[in-house]
């Protein structure tokens, strides 16, 4: 099977290396890299080296093509070109995924190909190949997990090393674990487009990332308030959770407070925790590398061999339409923060001070998450985390 890369960065060199290096006995010495676009400039005579995409579209013995540009655009207008000229699909993209889904599916159905994206979700976890496989037997009720290997990897660091903040964040940036612009991974919106397209194939429904989903990053922790919550016990994870109850289903993203020996708690360096609960199956939990060249390439290089095998994904139609509701989920948070004004504003939940840190009780999802908000803007360094009851 011939395969053109769009993009010849972290994942698409990857992804290079794997089929161009793999085992005569391996099934991935099936593929073949036929093309790889990249910028004019680095383009060079070759028909592989190409910046003209048309020569690829036009290219009849092109089977697939590996979209790992990153980003909305050209990604999605290059995506579609490939399906409507009959070329399968695969792509780590989940910018382009979360926004696009039923485009894509659509277009990929309307031109009898496949379109993959396994490792738009937990890098090398096969995550979406077993939501899916779930989805032949059971309902999927709720998901939850650590979805980004940079942000892990940085509270990991600051955890055993106690290095800082912006110099582990560097690290993370040359071992090719962060998006292009990193506040993606450290705000929440990396791991807010992973949860939408897990949301819209274990649901099958479809969300979209925007303003009305609940998300607080690490981009304010202090080394202070990991060793505190150290002390007592807990280790901080970013974690994204849904649960659906009839036709509603919540979302959030927040640092959580996880029980040290959780298996939440226990989850190091870049790698990602994903965990599901289905009717019969129960738990069921994936843990790998979240981040990465190899482990990219990886689930991006089975995507490829399930459509040279004719593995057919699920048929996905995103009939649902539900309700976001995280008024029902209530628990308990901590906040750091130098604002006298904090007391005044979480009035209605009577915060309780421990130490310099506040304790909020009772309180919901979603009232904390526009309390934080407002915060923020008296008090630009305020953290907070939640603490973990029932997901670890
Ligand atoms: N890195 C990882 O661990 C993971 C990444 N992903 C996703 O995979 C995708 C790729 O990520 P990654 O490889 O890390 O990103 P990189 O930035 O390392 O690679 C992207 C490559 O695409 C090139 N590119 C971008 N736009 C164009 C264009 N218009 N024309 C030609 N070339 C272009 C870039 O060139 P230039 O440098 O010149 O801009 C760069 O070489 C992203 O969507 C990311 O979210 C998913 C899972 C894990
Ligand atoms: N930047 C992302 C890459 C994989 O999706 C991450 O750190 O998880």
């Amino acid at each position: 099977m011939n395969i053109a890369i769009l993009g010849l960065g972290t994942v698409g060199t990857g992804v290079a290396k794997i089929v161009e290096g793999a085992d005569a006995m391996t099934k991935a010495a099936d593929l073949h890299v036929s093309h790889v676009f990249v910028r004019p400039e680095k383009a060079d005579a070759s028909k592989r080296l190409t910046s003209d995409y048309d020569a690829i579209l036009n290219d009849d013995d092109v089977d697939a093509v590996v979209e790992v540009l990153g980003g909305i655009e050209p990604a999605h207008s290059m995506i579609l070109d490939a399906l409507r000229h009959q070329k399968h699909v695969v792509t780590a993209n989940k910018a382009v995924v979360a926004r696009y889904m039923e485009e894509f599916v659509q277009t990929a159905k309307d031109n009898v190909v496949q379109f993959r994206f396994e490792a738009s979700v937990a890098g090398g976890i096969p995550w979406i190949t077993n939501l899916e496989r779930t989805l032949r037997i059971d309902s999927i009720n709720s998901f939850h997990g650590i979805f980004n290997g940079t942000s892990n990897f940085i509270l990991d660091q600051m955890t055993k090393t106690g290095a800082s903040f912006d110099s582990i964040l560097k690290q993370a940036q040359d071992l090719g674990y962060a998006e292009a612009d990193p506040s993606a991974d450290i705000d929440g919106y990396d791991i807010e487009n992973k949860l939408c397209i897990s949301l819209d194939i274990a649901y099958d429904t479809l969300v979209h990332p925007g303003d009305n989903l609940p998300k607080f990053g690490i981009r304010t922790i202090q080394a202070q308030d990991i060793d505190f919550f150290k002390q007592q016990g807990w280790v901080v994870k970013l974690i994204g959770r849904s649960v659906r109850h009839g036709d509603h289903f919540s979302y959030v993203i927040e640092p959580m407070l996880c029980r040290a020996g959780s298996i939440e708690a226990s989850i190091s360096d870049n790698f990602n925790y994903a965990s599901l609960h289905g009717d019969s199956i129960g738990e069921l939990g994936f843990m790998g590398q979240g981040a990465g060249m190899l482990p990219t390439a990886h689930a991006v290089v089975q995507d490829l061999l399930d459509v040279k095998c004719s593995n057919e994904h699920l048929d996905r139609c995103f009939g649902k339409t539900l309700q976001l509701d995280n008024r029902s989920d209530e628990g308990t948070y901590w906040v750091r923060t130098s604002a006298a004004q904090f007391k005044e504003l979480a009035k209605a939940w009577h915060p309780v001070e421990h130490d310099g840190y506040f304790k909020v009780e009772d309180i919901d999802a979603q009232s904390m998450h526009d309390l934080m908000k407002e915060l923020l803007l008296i008090d630009a360094n305020a953290f907070m985390a939640r603490e973990s009851g029932g997901v670890d």
